[in-house]
């Protein structure tokens, strides 16, 4: 073996120490054998060109040559999609979160293409009738149109009614008549809007016939196809440097009273005739809106992958780093046997799987919902609604908190830039903003709740996931503390009922003292957002435990054990974060929570010499983790010396400045 295929020996060590078979569990996160032999395949076939090295790398560029450079991989990446990958996985695999994945090879940042299949191509499929589909649909997936999804506004990003483009129908050209009345009209945020994409989705407000009819989608041309120049009646640009998403190219758009064919709207759920005629949407109000809950949903998943990449780096840095000494003369210890170490990168390795798990979970729910809706059948989509908007808010804020926890894990290298936390950091912080704010979404799934908690207490039988609502009413007084997973999950659900109730309870006063509605709601916001966030736990600490024990049922003895370990750990870290509400809503006692301690810091022990197996499990390939500190290998303080020779300020021994500025500074006089 040469050095540069040498495996560290601290993690070759702790690679022999793991007790369980690292396959089985791979395939349980991904779904199955079958799931995780198909992504290999597409790694292989995408990835073994070796086209995602940068001879420098991307964040030694200037904005316009890291522009260029990720165009450039965007295209290098889509050919092998088009020519290669997708002859052996099939056209229905074009936006799979596989592909996306692997695409993670070739930026550090974001592809400029993200939104073009990530919200563009989606929009045209969930909001398109069949014969619009026809028209866009196979020009989009095979890239002779590049799109975006262009419906924040400066002026209005949460409040989609707010929005103030228009598109005013003329019945004399059959044509919409898009414009930007004011400077807050002007789109602002789209990725990949501001010099990549010759198309986007404009949402704006509707008006025919001399009425508005709220905000609707429209495929909209911006650039022409040959040149590449704005059209005539359009004024598009990028805003500016961000906290991350910096190759993303995310833009602004005005109109100026700019024309687009009658059929340019997307009508699957409602229609204006060529007479100007408008025809509601039949089924649901929101229907509009879905191209927004499918991201939400796929969000889910994005959060766990980017949180099982960081605590793969960190991990495995912990594993090869050495740090103090315990006693005095001692060998160092490696800092992951450190307790309050595996108290940072344990539970990130838990909610990797917690997020997996739920995520397919959704997946699932998300179907059958788009199923129902398809025979006409619109009740579960609020109970959908509810649940991927609190599930998008608190998997893309802990999966934040968590990557950061990650990168303090990792001391000071997990601040440069080449260790790739900062970068998923950057990533992953902006989910909690995009696609609806956290706060905004908990109080959309508050709405939800307060009105299951209605219908629970006027004796109604309430949808599945808040089915504990019924029990609140049937048990009196404090939930019974029990130690078990079903216990917790039993408490967390009644934490859930217990906030919602309180509510409940403050609105009601609040009317009966003379608010309205609105104020009342307005004045006991803050409490929502907590009531929602504890019902999303609840439901997220029940999806865990319920799916670890149907994927178990048939693995080995040692997975069926570490994984029952990682899932108590959850379990019970939640539990300990939140004592202040067990004793406020179940009979848990100090000695109860003595125990808990003292079984969290036991789980800590015997998850240890399976850390690092665990983390091997996620089975990302060190292309997609692009980190110094977390290869396969474990060569960490070798890549972190072979990434200084390729930065650009090494190249000469003597920096031109300082004949410029700092050598006349140093001979001046005072
Ligand atoms: C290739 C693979 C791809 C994988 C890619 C993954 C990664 C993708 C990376 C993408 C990168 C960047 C993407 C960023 C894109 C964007 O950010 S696009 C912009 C997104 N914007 C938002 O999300 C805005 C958030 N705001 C809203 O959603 C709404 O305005 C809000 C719901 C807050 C309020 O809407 P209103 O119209 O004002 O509605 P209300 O009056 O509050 O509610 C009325 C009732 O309607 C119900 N409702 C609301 N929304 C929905 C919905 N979507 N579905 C069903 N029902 C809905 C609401 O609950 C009310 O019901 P009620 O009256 O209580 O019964
Ligand atoms: C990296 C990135 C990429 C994006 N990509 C796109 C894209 O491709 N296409 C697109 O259309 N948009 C995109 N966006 C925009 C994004 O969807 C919005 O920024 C997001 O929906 C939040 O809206 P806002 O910016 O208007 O925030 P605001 O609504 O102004 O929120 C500001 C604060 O006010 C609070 N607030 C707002 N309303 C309420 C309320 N009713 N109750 C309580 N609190 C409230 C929020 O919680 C938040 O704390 C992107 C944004 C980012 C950061």
């Amino acid at each position: 073996m040469t050095s540069k295929n040498k495996i560290n020996e601290d993690l070759a060590n702790e690679r022999r120490k793991c007790n369980f078979n690292i396959e089985e569990v791979t395939y349980i996160l991904d779904g199955g054998k079958e799931k995780t032999l198909q992504r290999k395949k597409i790694e292989d076939v995408a990835l073994n060109g070796g086209a995602s090295v940068d001879d420098i790398p991307e964040e030694y560029l200037s904005a316009r040559e890291r522009y260029e450079n990720a165009i450039r991989k965007s295209c290098i990446y889509t050919n092998i999609v088009k020519n290669e990958v997708l002859e052996i996985t099939g056209i229905e695999n074009y936006g799979s979160p596989v592909l996306r994945r692997t695409g993670d090879a070739f930026f550090k940042d974001i592809s400029p293409f993200m939104l073009h299949l990530g919200m563009f191509v989606p929009s045209i499929i969930g909001q398109c009738t069949a014969e619009q589909q026809a028209t866009w649909l196979p020009r989009a997936l095979d890239m002779k149109i590049i799109g975006a999804y262009a419906q924040t506004e400066l002026g209005h990003g949460t409040f989609i009614r707010g929005l103030e483009t228009t598109a005013t129908y003329d019945p004399e050209t059959e044509e919409f008549v898009l414009h930007s009345p004011t400077i807050t009209s002007y789109k602002w945020w789209a990725g990949g809007l501001g010099r990549t994409a010759n198309h986007c989705t404009v949402v704006a407000q509707l008006y025919t016939q001399g009425k508005c009819h709220g905000t609707h989608l429209f495929i909209v041309q911006i650039r022409d196809l040959e040149t590449h120049m704005p059209l005539p009646g359009v004024k598009v640009g990028e805003i500016g440097p961000r906290m991350g998403f910096n190759t993303a190219d995310n833009g602004f758009l005005g109109f100026n009273n700019y024309r687009i064919p009658r059929m340019n709207m997307m009508m699957k759920n409602a229609q204006v005739l060529k007479d100007g005629t408008y025809v509601k949407a039949a089924r649901h109000g929101k229907l509009t809106y879905g191209t927004m809950v499918f991201v939400r949903v796929t969000l889910v998943g994005e959060a766990s992958f980017n949180l099982a990449k960081a605590v793969t780096i960190a991990v495995r840095y912990s594993a090869v780093r050495r740090q103090s000494e315990l006693r005095p003369g001692s060998i160092e210890p490696q800092i992951l046997d450190y307790p309050t170490q595996q108290h940072k990168l344990f539970i990130c390795i838990a909610t990797a799987h917690a997020f997996q798990l739920t995520a397919s979970w959704l997946w699932n729910t998300f179907t059958a919902v788009q199923a129902e809706m398809k025979k006409g059948n619109v009740d579960t989509l609020p109970e959908l609604h509810a649940l991927s908007s609190c599930l998008k808010a608190l998997s893309t804020s802990d999966a934040t908190a968590y990557i950061e926890q990650c990168r303090f894990a990792c001391g000071g290298h997990g601040y440069m830039l080449s260790s790739n936390l900062p970068f998923l950091y950057a990533f992953v912080v902006a989910t909690r903003t995009y696609e609806g704010d956290y706060t905004v979404l908990l109080l959309q799934t508050a709405r939800f709740l307060v009105k299951a908690w209605e219908q629970a207490e006027s004796g109604k039988v309430v949808t599945p996931t808040v089915a504990y609502l019924n029990r609140h009413f049937t048990t009196n007084g404090k939930m019974i503390w029990d130690n078990s997973p079903e216990g917790i999950i039993r408490v967390f659900q009644s934490v859930a009922a217990g906030k919602i109730s309180l509510c409940v309870r403050s609105i009601r006063n609040r009317i009966t003292s003379g608010m309205d509605h609105e104020d009342a709601w307005l004045m006991t916001t803050v409490q929502l957002v907590n009531a929602a966030e504890a019902h999303c736990r609840s439901v997220i600490l029940h999806t865990y435990w319920n799916e670890i024990v149907r994927l178990t049922k048939h693995s080995s003895d040692n997975v069926k054990t570490v994984l029952n370990q990682l899932v108590m750990l959850y379990l019970t870290y939640w539990a300990l974060e939140r004592t202040g509400d067990l004793l406020r809503y179940s009979t848990i006692s100090e000695n109860d929570i003595d125990l808990l301690q003292r079984q969290y810091e036991e789980l800590l022990v015997k998850i240890r010499p399976n850390a690092v197996g665990l983390v091997d499990a996620f089975d990302i390939r060190d292309e997609i983790l692009q980190s110094t500190l977390g290869s396969y290998d474990g060569r960490v303080y070798e890549r972190l010396m072979e990434e200084v020779q390729k930065n650009p300020l090494n190249k000469e021994p003597v920096d031109p400045s300082f004949h410029k500025y700092l050598k006349p500074l140093m001979k001046s006089k005072i």
